[in-house]
């Protein structure tokens, strides 16, 4: 799939902004803090309804206006697809194909991205928090009933977590309702994490051979799901939740000691080992990198096997980041078949051939000229 035609109004430096993409490289240049990102930005919250650098959306509408509006057409292989999202105090709306969207679950899929920004970087070293974001983010785009599990898990942890510190500090607590939400809550908390087990296990079948590759043929990467409950990846639902619950009871004065819920999703993280030893820990900058950017490849392929599309690449100021090795085997994996977005301040230690097929565009305080 790739995104022809983007029409920014009230959107963060942009005020009206109306562009047309090439569907193979379009290269973003100007200096810092002209709107280069924004533009990235407005790409991934058009496919996501969320930003990838904040949560607070007021954010992203422009100082002056009401609200912000981004709207694109979108090319998928049975035709044209527009898009509409507006972002005002109030909320989000979302529209597809001129139609109202009732709930932002169902609109968020219909577009798919692969954003790789320097914050991406920080997916392997980062706080696990990171971690759990990106496999919400990745996964909720090829599945939307993941995005309804996760906010069924998420409403019934708060609910759970009231409790806890409504009574915190009591020993031996006893109350219908909290046995009820545990209920509830280990029911929830086995769909989140049976999916993320499932996700991992085709991100990390990608990833190891693009890793392998781009390591010269010198790092095996696997990547693991840390669950703090103890799963093994090989146990059912019933096993995985006569497991929680157990552990949930064992853990339950602890519980209302502390006044929040200690075991579950909302816990657990990602480990990425490289060659038997855990590269968050022991990696060096360049192997970190090298692994975030096995991550990125391996969600194109996984997106291209379980939508049947290309998803749109974009890459903020990343590329000239990458060595001469790093960004030819990025750019021979997407050649020609994902549509790609590149930020950049300058030209320079970007491959001279994709500059010459490049559509190029020029960013300078929220207003932009293409060549
Ligand atoms: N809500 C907003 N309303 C108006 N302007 C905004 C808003 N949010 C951010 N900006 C402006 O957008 C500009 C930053 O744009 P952007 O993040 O796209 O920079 P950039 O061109 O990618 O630069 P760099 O190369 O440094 O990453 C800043 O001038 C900032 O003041």
């Amino acid at each position: 799939m790739y995104i022809d035609r983007l029409k920014l109004a009230g959107y963060r430096n942009y005020e009206s902004v109306e562009l047309n993409f090439s569907p193979n490289i379009n290269i973003f240049i100007g200096e810092n803090a002209q709107g280069k990102t924004n533009v990235m930005e407005a790409i991934y919250v058009l496919a996501m309804a969320k930003s990838h650098r904040t949560s607070n959306d007021k954010e992203l509408i422009r100082w002056s206006a009401e609200y912000g509006k981004i709207d694109g057409d979108i090319q998928k292989k049975y035709g044209k697809l527009p898009l509409e999202l507006t972002i005002s105090k109030k909320g989000k709306k979302a529209k597809v194909n001129h139609l109202d969207q009732s709930r932002l679950s169902d609109y968020i899929g219909q577009m798919n991205v692969v954003m790789f920004a320097p914050e991406d970087l920080n997916v392997v070293k980062g706080s696990p928090q990171l971690r759990r974001r990106f496999l919400d983010m990745e996964i909720g785009q090829i599945s939307p009933v993941y995005l309804h599990d996760l906010s069924a898990f998420q409403k019934i942890l708060k609910q759970r977590n009231h409790i806890l510190k409504r009574n915190q500090g009591k020993r031996d607590f006893e109350d219908l309702s909290f046995d009820i939400y545990t209920e509830q809550y280990v029911s929830a908390a086995v769909k989140v994490i049976r999916k993320r087990f499932d996700f991992m296990k085709l991100l990390q079948e990608w990833a190891a051979p693009i890793h392998f590759g781009i390591s010269r043929q010198q790092e095996h990467l696997k990547i693991q799901y840390k669950s703090i409950s103890g799963f093994e990846s090989t146990w059912d639902t019933a096993q995985m939740e006569d497991f929680l619950l157990s552990k949930l009871k064992e853990q339950r004065n602890k519980e209302f000691e502390r006044g929040v819920t200690l075991i579950g999703p909302h816990r657990d993280d990602l480990q990425f080992i490289v060659n038997d030893y855990d590269v968050q820990i022991y990696g060096s900058q360049g192997q970190q990198r090298t692994t975030a950017l096995s991550l990125k490849l391996a969600e194109i392929e996984l997106i291209k096997q379980e939508v049947g599309e290309s998803p749109i690449l974009l890459l903020d100021d990343v590329l000239s980041e990458l060595d001469d090795y790093r960004q030819s085997h990025l750019l021979n994996t997407i050649h020609g078949d994902v549509q790609t977005f590149v930020t950049t301040t300058s030209v320079d230690g970007i491959d001279h051939n994709t500059i010459r097929e490049a559509k190029m565009f020029h960013v300078k305080q929220g207003s932009v000229d293409s060549e």
